[in-house]
């Protein structure tokens, strides 16, 4: 059957697993703010007529973020973290891009994510989560594996700078004559991809992303390069779970300098809900069932911790 978990009830769980801090986000509630600049190609504004991509430099508010609702969680987790963007385009309008630096996501429904918080529940006797749950949960939800499998065999990255992100959801480019691209995206860091060494995974200590950042945007801007696979037919539209060949054409879209960053607390990004539906004109979602189901998910998240201040 169809029939989704509400969103009040996943944010429900998630709170379980985590805990609540109040006026905090559910998720990824450890991060740092940013800010910069983007600027896209013409290659890319001939396949969208977003302003995103008009070759003049579009203000960006970001925000980088350990996945978890947890605020110790440590910067060595083997767990996702998180790059969002605010583009702030002509007349006021806004375009959200919240991404992983994972290719592919955990979930290929909501529901697969509302069982992997229940099985991460802590059990009141021990504390942490029932190994016996988990095990089922596996058993149970294919679509979970090839994300767990990309995060247990791939440690994190060494700086918030030196990551690549992924939108993970096909979306489509939206040209002047009204035709639609299939499209995928991923930002490479022109500092290269910089992993923890199993060594500096036990030394690298519970906090030093942020500090990273900030030190690195002070020798200069950081630089992502958005590239941009095209999809033929066939490729999954609907599904975050299952990659693309990787022989997609690939075209740059773009250029994203963040050129200052700082602690979240009062900065811009902190009270933004980075909601991957806000889109101007240009780019559109697809049916993804996930893509569909952040928004109000975020909007109960966003919700609860205005509320709390
Ligand atoms: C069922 C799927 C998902 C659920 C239930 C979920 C839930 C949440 C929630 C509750 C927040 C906090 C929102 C707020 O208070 O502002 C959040 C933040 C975030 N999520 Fe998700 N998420 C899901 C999928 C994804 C996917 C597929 C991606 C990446 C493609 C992603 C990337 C992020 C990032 C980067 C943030 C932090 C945004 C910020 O810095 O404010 N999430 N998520």
């Amino acid at each position: 059957d169809n029939a989704q978990p509400g969103a009040d009830l996943v944010v429900g769980a998630i709170e379980g697993v985590f805990g609540v801090t109040p006026g905090e986000r559910r998720n990824h509630i450890k991060g740092t703010c940013a800010a910069g600049e983007f600027v896209g190609t013409r290659k890319a504004a001939r396949l969208s007529k977003s302003p995103l991509f008009s070759g003049k430099p579009v203000p960006v508010v970001a925000r980088f973020s350990v996945s978890g609702g947890n605020t110790k969680v440590p910067d060595v987790a083997k767990s996702g973290r998180g790059m969002a963007l605010e583009f702030q385009l002509p007349k006021g309008k806004l375009h959200h891009i919240t991404m992983l630096n994972t290719p592919m996501f955990g979930a290929a429904q909501p529901q697969t994510f509302l069982d992997l918080m229940l099985a991460l529940k802590p059990d009141p006797a021990t504390g942490k989560p029932d190994p016996e749950k988990m095990k089922a949960f596996k058993a149970s939800h294919p679509d979970n594996l090839a994300q767990a499998d990309y995060l247990a065999s791939n440690n994190p990255p060494a700086s918030y700078a030196s990551s690549s992100y992924w939108g993970i959801h096909t979306f489509k480019f939206i040209d002047k004559k009204g035709t639609a691209t299939l499209v995928r995206w991923q930002f490479v860091p022109q500092d290269g991809e910089k992993r923890l060494s199993d060594d500096e995974l036990k030394t690298a200590g519970a906090n030093f992303l942020e500090s990273a950042l900030i030190e690195r945007t002070k020798q200069g801007p950081a630089r992502w390069d958005m590239l941009v696979s095209i999809g033929q037919p066939g490729d999954s539209e609907t599904d975050p779970t299952v990659l693309w060949p990787a022989e997609r054409p690939r075209i740059k879209a773009g250029t994203l300098t963040i050129s200052r960053a700082e602690a979240q607390k009062g900065a811009p990004c902190e009270p933004i809900n980075f909601d991957p539906l806000v889109m101007a004109p240009g780019i559109q979602p697809t049916d993804d069932p996930i893509l569909r189901f952040r928004s109000p998910t975020y909007a109960v998240s966003f919700g609860k911790r205005l509320s709390e201040r």
